[in-house]
């Protein structure tokens, strides 16, 4: 069951209140304000354990605002506040002990465009465990296999890992992306637009591999892909203009959307 405090009637708040399965990530009243410019309002929603979750909408409606206020990436950004609080597995990712280097290690995430160091693909996938002190080479041996393994990457490289990673193709760089989140052991993959600059087969993998990872991690995705999100995802939240619309099993929200805003923008009639 899920460790969170109590707080009254979360699922009242939902704008679709259908999931039951135990919650991981707990969104609670959560503002967001660029400056005096507010993006999020009143978000109340719980992601589940071990699922896949897309946030969909039209662009500017939030979604990667969100996405990066659970792994703490928008204090890099000026003049940001938020109001409300984010719970992972019961914790504040605001609470002021939270380490946020340590945070973003098990809240890991993977970016539209694969960001490779220009380094091997073996120092690539440690890169973290390295900065962080681990240096026992058969330990770091295991750790590359094992993460590698993990996105799906290992049978094409394994005899290329110390080459550089930058001569691998768009939907390889975004698997080593993936291997070194898992290098982690996150609890949590966020994952903004992955595919979003790969053709259909890389696509294809990276779907796939989302498919297997959720075995293992709890994963948000931002998507822009319809069709993908019906094809990965779990539930669906759909945001506009910074509030959330309506939030549920994908199949609801895809096949019985309740809400015709949330229909318009499935159907693609606005958006
Ligand atoms: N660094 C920033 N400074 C000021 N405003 C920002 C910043 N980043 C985003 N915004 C604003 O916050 C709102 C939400 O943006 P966000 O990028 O979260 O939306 P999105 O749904 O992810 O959009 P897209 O699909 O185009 O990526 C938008 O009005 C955007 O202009």
């Amino acid at each position: 069951m899920s460790t969170a405090p109590a707080v009254d009637s979360p699922k009242a708040n939902q704008a679709n209140g259908a999931l039951a399965d135990e919650s991981y990530i707990q969104i609670r009243d959560f503002n967001f304000f660029y400056g005096a410019s507010q993006a999020l309002h009143n978000l109340q929603f719980d992601i589940p354990k071990e699922q896949v979750t897309a946030f969909i909408g039209p662009s500017g409606c939030g979604k990667s605002t969100l996405l990066r206020s659970i792994n703490r990436m928008n204090d890099l950004i000026d003049g940001v506040r938020h109001e409300g609080d984010i719970l992972v597995n019961g914790h504040s990712v605001f609470d002021p002990l939270t380490e946020v280097i340590s945070l973003r290690k098990r809240i890991g995430m993977v970016f539209q465009k694969s960001n490779p160091f220009p380094k091997s693909i073996y120092e690539n996938v440690i890169y973290s465990l390295r900065v962080s002190g681990r240096n026992k080479k058969s330990e770091l041996d295991e750790i590359v296999e094992t993460s590698l393994k993990g996105a799906a990457l290992w049978d094409e490289v394994k005899d290329r890992l110390n080459e550089s990673a930058l001569g691998l193709s768009g939907g390889q760089m975004q698997r080593l992306c993936i291997a070194r989140a898992i290098a982690n052991q996150p609890e949590v993959i966020l994952m903004d637009e992955p595919c979003s600059a790969l053709d259909p087969i890389a696509t294809g993998k990276i779907e796939e591999l989302i498919n297997e990872l959720k075995n293992h991690y709890t994963i948000v995705i931002v998507t822009h892909n319809m069709q993908q999100a019906a094809r990965v995802s779990d539930n669906t939240a759909f945001f506009y203009l910074g509030k959330l619309i309506e939030y549920g099993t994908t199949e609801d929200i895809f096949f019985k959307p309740k809400n015709s805003q949330t229909e318009a923008y499935i159907t693609g009639r606005f958006g």
